[in-house]
């Protein structure tokens, strides 16, 4: 499975921001629950997954393209990363963990609590995607390659290495998933979160 964007220079510009601002509850509610469940779903899948990061991936996109089996991501002008502690706000564990995993827990850490957007070579530099491709058409050709290493790799053995490989943090969001829409629910209706927002939306419009 291919996860790529049909935008010219976005590859996922992350969760909606506009969802955080001013939530009514029972809908961030849903919102969180959804993307608990999409994610679990995409880190889990028995199917090989292979993300062509075509544009731009903070945030959410970042997560979804690290949850991939492998990131092969067009160069040189996109960026990537969690970029969450720019808008204010907190990369939830799993999102941590999930970098942690790809990248490594130093590497992780820098990368959280600095917010910062690597470009394409910087990102494979630090392991952030496996390759670095000129345009789109080559990113699809070598997705397209890597997913065909699996003709060869038994189904079964396959899923049982990933699901050993990915368990803990897994089982950690199955055991929390409440915790984790506790806190976010409420984490999100402080004044100083919703101020940082606020500016960060404004950031954004021309
Ligand atoms: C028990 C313990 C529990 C612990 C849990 C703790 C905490 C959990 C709490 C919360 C976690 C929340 C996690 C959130 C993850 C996220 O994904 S946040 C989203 C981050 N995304 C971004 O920062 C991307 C912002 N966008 C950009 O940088 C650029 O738009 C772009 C992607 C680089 C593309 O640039 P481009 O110039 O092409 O696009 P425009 O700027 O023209 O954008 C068009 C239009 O869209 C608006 N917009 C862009 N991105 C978003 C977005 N993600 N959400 C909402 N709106 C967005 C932008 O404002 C423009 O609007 P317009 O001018 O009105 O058209």
């Amino acid at each position: 499975m291919i996860l790529t964007s049909g935008l010219q220079k976005v590859f996922c510009a992350g969760l909606d921001i506009t969802e955080f601002y001013n939530p009514n509850p029972d809908r961030l509610s849903k919102f969180w629950t959804t993307l608990q469940d999409t994610w679990l779903s995409l880190y889990t899948t028995s199917f090989p997954t292979v993300s062509v990061i075509n544009g731009h991936s903070p945030a959410g996109g970042c997560l979804f393209a690290m949850s991939c089996d492998y990131r092969v991501m067009v160069g040189p002008n996109y960026t990537i990363g969690l970029n969450e502690t720019k808008l204010g706000i907190v990369a939830p564990k799993w999102f941590q963990d999930t970098m942690v995993a790809v990248i490594g827990q130093r590497k992780a850490e820098v990368s959280l609590t600095t917010g910062k957007m690597y470009t394409t070579d910087e990102a494979l530099q630090i392991g952030l995607i496996d390759e670095s491709l000129p345009d789109a058409n080559s990113a699809l050709k070598k997705g397209t390659q890597f997913l065909n290493n699996f003709q060869k790799i038994s189904p079964w053995a396959y899923k049982m290495t990933k699901d050993i490989s990915r368990q803990p943090t897994v089982q950690w969001l199955i055991d929390n998933k409440q915790k984790d829409l506790d806190f976010v629910i409420k984490y999100m209706q402080s004044p100083t979160v919703q101020k940082n927002l606020e500016l960060y939306l404004q950031s954004l419009k021309k």
